[in-house]
């Protein structure tokens, strides 16, 4: 199981919960991340993704120098439909059964107002505004867009947007955040979300141009920010992608190593997901009931800067960002295992 120190499945008869808790890594703190709800088809679905979410945990929390392990939680259940209070409270009365080991926060398919709910049978819980910040996805935006900026100055010599034409693959609390700084910077955008008002909402603002989700990664453009779900870079889509540079939020984008390999091959800049969309965990780490609003965005400015060094280092070295962001993630777990 990749090394994983946990893995909790969970039932609760009266609320109809079904969930998986996984604790990736404790080296670094307790084991922070998300937790998403989602209707797998089938129960191995939920568990494959809650292993491959909370293992880039313990890798995003590394990376970005935050003293957190890594850990996600999964909860089998579709958010438009079957997410109801008691179904959140029943979780966090089992993230409060983990004694704190793992921590959870907004993912796909959850809300702020979701873990306030939760908060109600747990203070192991992040993302509340009595717990900091708030909602952590303004700031991942904020780290991905600096991100692009990155990677366009990487590969076009320039971190200029104005006429780029970028394509953004799903368009929920972070996708649609770096759609409106992409459009404010004078990209064209073209965007894709299987639910349909978010894609209107993106036309009548932005005036984008809309496209199924299933070709966001075939259209002519200079950059893809993918920002829905995992696994979305593959051996089917790989060999389509026209763009230069694929830098977006989504966890988990290569299905496999070898599909970073294929982009490098290509010629396509990959900026490595968990080192560009950590802006939402830095916030969550380092904001207090107080605030620390300027220290969280000066962190997740320096996004940017890690990515910088990433693309550098990878070409220097002739290998992959991702190889080279892991081996940066796994060198400072490294460090504090042995000391
Ligand atoms: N919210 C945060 O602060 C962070 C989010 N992420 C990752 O960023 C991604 C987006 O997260 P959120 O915006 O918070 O989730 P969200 O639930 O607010 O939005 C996800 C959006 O993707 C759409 N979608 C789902 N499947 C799709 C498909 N096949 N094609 C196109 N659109 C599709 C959904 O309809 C929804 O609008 C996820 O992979 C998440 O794990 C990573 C770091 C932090
Ligand atoms: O920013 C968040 O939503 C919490 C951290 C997390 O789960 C993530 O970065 O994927």
């Amino acid at each position: 199981m990749n090394g994983h120190e946990d893995v909790v499945f969970v039932q609760d008869t009266d609320t109809g919960l079904r969930a998986i808790i996984a604790v990736h890594d404790t080296t670094l703190g307790p084991a922070l991340g998300g937790c998403r709800v989602w209707p797998y088809e089938k129960p191995a679905d939920a568990l494959t993704d809650a292993l491959r979410l909370s293992r880039g945990m313990t890798y995003k929390n590394s990376l970005a120098g935050l003293d957190l392990g890594g850990g996600k939680a999964v909860i089998i259940a579709d958010p438009r439909k079957d997410k109801t209070p008691a179904l959140m409270e029943a979780f966090g009365r089992h993230v409060e059964r983990l004694s704190g080991t793992y921590i959870t926060a907004e993912d796909v398919g959850v809300s702020p107002d979701d873990m306030e709910t939760v908060a109600r049978h747990t203070d192991h819980v992040r993302g509340t505004s009595a717990t900091g910040l708030g909602d952590p996805s303004p700031y991942t935006a904020l780290g991905v867009f600096e991100g692009i900026k990155a990677s366009a100055k990487h590969v076009f010599g320039s971190s200029d947007l104005d006429g780029k034409t970028v394509s953004v693959q799903g368009l929920g609390h972070v996708g649609y955040d770096v759609a409106r700084q992409l459009h404010a910077a004078g990209a064209r955008l073209i965007v894709s979300d299987i639910h349909a008002p978010a894609v209107l909402k993106a036309i009548e603002t932005f005036g984008a141009t809309a496209v199924d989700p299933g070709e966001a990664h075939m259209v002519d453009a200079d950059i893809f920010v993918p920002c829905a779900l995992g696994a979305g870079l593959n051996a089917r889509t790989v060999p389509h992608i026209q763009a230069k540079i694929v830098a977006g939020a989504a966890n988990n984008q290569l299905e496999t190593p070898a599909d970073g390999i294929a982009l490098r091959k290509r010629g396509i800049l990959y900026a490595p997901d968990y080192a560009i969309n950590a802006g939402g965990v830095i916030s969550i780490a380092l904001a207090t009931p107080e605030g620390g609003d300027n220290l969280v965005r000066q962190k997740t400015f320096a996004i940017g800067d890690t990515l910088t060094t990433i693309f550098e280092r990878a070409a220097k070295e002739e290998t992959t960002p991702e190889q080279v962001a892991d081996t940066m993630a796994e060198e400072r777990l490294a460090k504090a295992k042995a000391a």
